[in-house]
């Protein structure tokens, strides 16, 4: 048949209203439809994750029960009391073991999690990992310790979410290079904690696995994005926890639940086998780092982390080990602080946390010099800001195929999917009222082109 005689047969039916109403309706309904089968698709797989979750939390109640029955003398709550330096003095010399402890925090962490809704996974691999540790000789620095891990950073045998679907159902088949190094050092991770969606957000909520709440103030939120660690922490469940911060997310937490955080220098920490939708982003260092109750803990961790099985692992940290002699000097020291930063303004307890600290530095022989952060609107707009953003927030805005976006994600999603000409239209007529809305929106969208990126990245290294 030619086309001209298929024109010829069809003709009058493109004519006919009736054809066309029902070609429109046909359509409409096939594009409601497959929206529909779509978004059933997601719902189904996100069901698939929490029954997933649910079996594990299942699995540890089992355990604990089972160690609660077997060994009914276990003093639990004195276990739970005591610092992680004790502990790990306790667990060194043998008084107390790695039983006892593992399973009293599995049983703390449980109820944890019944009230704020922190844990997400439990690391099944960890009552192996108690065999192989009674087997061994050499006690490492964290022998016997039990550690949380946030979601994203792989354990074998585990999914790391991301709080998006897009990763559900990939089963990680090792464990990252930090979990590694915590193993080789003694350590016992045991769950996986909750984040927010993406983890580019300061709440701690995702549609797969709910809000988390902050131990302290139900009505609050513990931060984020590592603020299922500082939930589980502050709640006792758990008293040591690796996080990661790209613009906050283990100091955040830290903060809202009351706990200890270190967000360490770039590059410091092994990030091999840690998942990102925003992966390809380098003009700000995001980086692991511990969060627990107190200082020593931290140091503790950062001694255990920074040891020859890292560097080998991976050789791209520098091989420098924790310097024992810097942490441990009463050597005078010149530091300097700011109370207000001249971009943020800092709430009246934060101001009242440097002011104490200041004073009891002075009061430890310490210089306490003032000083102003240079460039500071310029070092958070377009270093800051439109470096996490640089690509125009396109990779974060992808990460969202195939799924639903949580309502607590809504506004920033939304920000961050309108086109850059409007970005940029909106900064311009919201210039003169809310500048800092005007710049953000400009900052949003990015850099432009790769010879930008490396300009950024030069002015990021030259400050
Ligand atoms: C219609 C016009 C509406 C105008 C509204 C404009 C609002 C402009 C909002 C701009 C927001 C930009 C602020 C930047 C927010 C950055 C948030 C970054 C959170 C990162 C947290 C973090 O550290 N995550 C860790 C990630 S990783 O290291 O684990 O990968």
């Amino acid at each position: 048949m030619t086309q001209e005689q298929l024109w010829q047969v069809l003709d009058p039916l493109w004519a006919d209203p009736r054809v066309l109403s029902a070609l429109f309706c046909g359509s409409a309904a096939t594009i409601v439809l497959l929206k529909w089968l779509g978004h059933r698709q997601i719902q189904q797989k996100m069901e698939e994750a929490r029954r997933t979750r649910d079996l594990a939390l299942e699995r540890m109640e089992k355990a604990a029960r089972r160690f609660k029955q077997e060994n009914p003398g276990t003093q639990t709550a004195h276990i739970l009391s005591l610092t992680m330096v004790e502990l790990a003095e306790k667990l060194k010399e043998g008084s107390l073991s790695p039983e006892s402890v593992l399973y009293s925090y599995i049983g703390k962490a449980l109820e944890v999690n019944q009230e704020v809704n922190c844990v997400i996974d439990f690391v099944h691999g960890c009552e192996d990992q108690l065999q192989k540790l009674k087997k061994q000789k050499e006690k490492g620095l964290l022998y016997g310790i039990p550690v949380s891990i946030k979601d994203h950073i792989d354990c074998k045998g585990h999914v790391s979410t991301g709080g998006l679907v897009k990763f559900l159902g990939q089963v990680k088949e090792e464990d990252s290079v930090i979990v590694q190094v915590l193993k080789s050092q003694g350590a016992i991770p045991f769950v996986k904690t909750n984040i927010p969606q993406t983890m580019i957000n300061y709440d701690c909520s995702n549609l797969i696995f709910g809000q988390t709440l902050n131990p302290l103030n139900h009505q609050k939120t513990p931060g984020g994005s590592s603020g299922g660690e500082g939930a589980l922490i502050a709640g006792g469940g758990s008293l040591l926890g690796i996080g990661s911060d790209v613009a906050g997310s283990i100091r955040l937490p830290s903060s809202f639940c009351g706990l200890c955080g270190l967000k360490p220098t770039g590059f410091r920490i092994s990030k091999l086998g840690v998942i990102s939708p925003i992966a390809g982003m380098s003009s700000v260092i995001g980086m692991l780092g511990p969060i627990a109750r107190d200082v020593d803990s931290l140091a503790l961790c950062m001694k255990a982390l920074l040891c020859e099985e890292m560097f080998r692992l991976d050789p791209t940290v520098p091989p420098i080990p924790f310097d024992e002699e810097v942490y441990t000097s009463s050597k005078p020291l010149r530091i300097g602080y700011y109370e207000e930063d001249g971009y943020f303004q800092p709430s009246p307890s934060m101001k009242r946390a440097v002011q104490q600290t200041r004073k009891l530095l002075q009061e430890a022989g310490h210089t306490i010099v003032p000083f102003a952060p240079p460039k500071i609107d310029y070092m958070v707009d377009e270093l800051f800001t439109r470096g996490i953003f640089s690509d125009g927030a396109a990779h974060l805005v992808d990460s969202f195929k195939g799924d639903i976006v949580d309502p607590n994600l809504k506004s920033q999603f939304n920000t961050y999917r309108l086109p850059a000409l409007l970005k940029r239209i909106l900064a311009i007529i919201l210039k003169p009222i809310y500048p800092r809305i005007a710049r953000d929106l400009s900052a949003l969208c990015g850099v432009g082109s790769a010879k930008n990126l490396w300009d950024q990245h030069v002015a990021v290294a030259v400050g």
